[in-house]
């Protein structure tokens, strides 16, 4: 059952407790150890909205787009036309809130085991080492199932302002998906389709404070994300945090400030049976700046029953890699605080 510690992250730093051990990084495991030296990359690929849709270049890039889909699995989304002040506005939206009084925020504290809400790392097991981390995590659509008493109502702006990114989001994310239907030659909708009625966006609102043990302690431990596609709103701030693992060395993931950062999720690789990757990342600390971001979580209905699409399974020369699998993130917590990959429960 999930347990609400009693203090965040930014409590622990303001009150200048000593470092729980609890958050110290044991576990090495796959992924080795935390290391701040490792190289930043030219080669993480842009992918350019305006080239997918034009007549002249929309082939050219949709080869990049195939290439970054089952390489890196990752990729920085430019000219993707949402004004950059708009999502300067929207970061501002998450300092905001994580500098409002402790009390204020409380207001929106997630309560008993529910998912939704401001609060600390989720703690679902006695070892799990802890993530320095805080976060506003909120159900966006459908529209029907937001729980608009924790979407804070301070600063004032907040929940336009989240209504009307996510409805731009929505808009970059139909048709990335149509991109990456037209790059692995499928019929178009043969993703979407998949999605229904129920698709889903979770936004989460990161923020990481500074902390003294950046050699020890993690913002976020290794994951791929449980989503079908995930839109990262990077800190602009030059403080580099995030950090993805490719062919087992990991490598810091470049700030371009109005650029969209999009990782695979776990449900896209299972439904293009394996073509799509679902990179590991994991997000350091720094000891004198703070960080924060803004994560938005795209996936299917949860009550809609998802396997790798008939047209990209070919009993020979690819053979079907996935089970079929339904509510995919119900699972996904648990394996994460376990240090565990959901998807390889899946696996045939
Ligand atoms: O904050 C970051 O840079 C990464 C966030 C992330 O990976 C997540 O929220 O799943
Ligand atoms: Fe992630």
């Amino acid at each position: 059952m999930a347990e609400v510690l009693p203090s965040t992250v930014q409590e622990l730093v303001e009150n200048g407790d000593e470092l729980p051990q609890r958050y110290i990084w044991r576990d090495a495991g796959d992924y080795g150890p935390i290391d701040l030296s490792v190289p930043l990359t030219a080669e993480i690929p842009s992918i350019d909205v305006g080239r997918l849709v034009s007549a002249v270049d929309a082939a050219a890039e949709l080869l990049n787009l195939r290439s970054a889909l089952t390489s890196w699995g990752c990729f920085q989304v430019v000219n993707h036309g949402i004004d950059e002040l708009f999502l300067d506005e929207v970061r501002q939206l998450g300092r905001e809130f994580f500098h409002l009084p402790m009390s204020e925020k409380q207001k929106y504290a997630r309560q008993g085991d529910g998912y939704e809400g401001y609060g600390n790392d989720l703690v679902l097991f006695d070892k799990q080492p802890l993530d320095w981390s805080d976060r506003l995590y909120l159900q966006v659509a459908p529209d029907d199932h937001q729980k608009l008493q924790y979407w804070p109502q301070n600063p004032q702006s907040f929940r336009k302002v989240l209504h009307d990114y996510s409805g731009k989001l929505r808009q970059i994310e139909e048709q990335l998906l149509k991109s990456i239907e037209k790059s692995l030659s499928i019929p178009e909708g043969s993703f979407l389709s998949k999605f229904g009625q129920g698709q889903m966006m979770y936004a989460r609102f990161n923020y990481y404070p500074p902390c003294s043990k950046p050699d020890q302690v993690l913002a976020l431990k290794p994951h791929a994300d449980g989503s079908a596609i995930t839109i990262l709103l990077q800190d602009d701030r030059d403080v580099r945090g995030l950090q993805l693992l490719k062919d087992n060395h990991w490598f810091w993931v470049p700030i371009i400030p109005h650029a969209l950062l999009v990782n695979i999720g776990d449900q896209l690789e299972i439904l293009s049976n394996g073509i799509c990757k679902s990179p590991v990342h994991r997000a350091v600390t720094n000891s004198e700046r703070e960080r924060s971001t803004v994560a938005m979580f795209c996936s299917p209905d949860p009550e809609k029953e998802i396997g790798p699409i008939q047209q990209l399974v070919d009993d020979e020369k690819r053979p079907r890699m996935f089970k079929q699998v339904k509510n995919f993130t119900e699972t996904w917590f648990n394996y994460y605080q376990q240090g565990k990959r959901p998807i390889d429960a899946f696996r045939i």
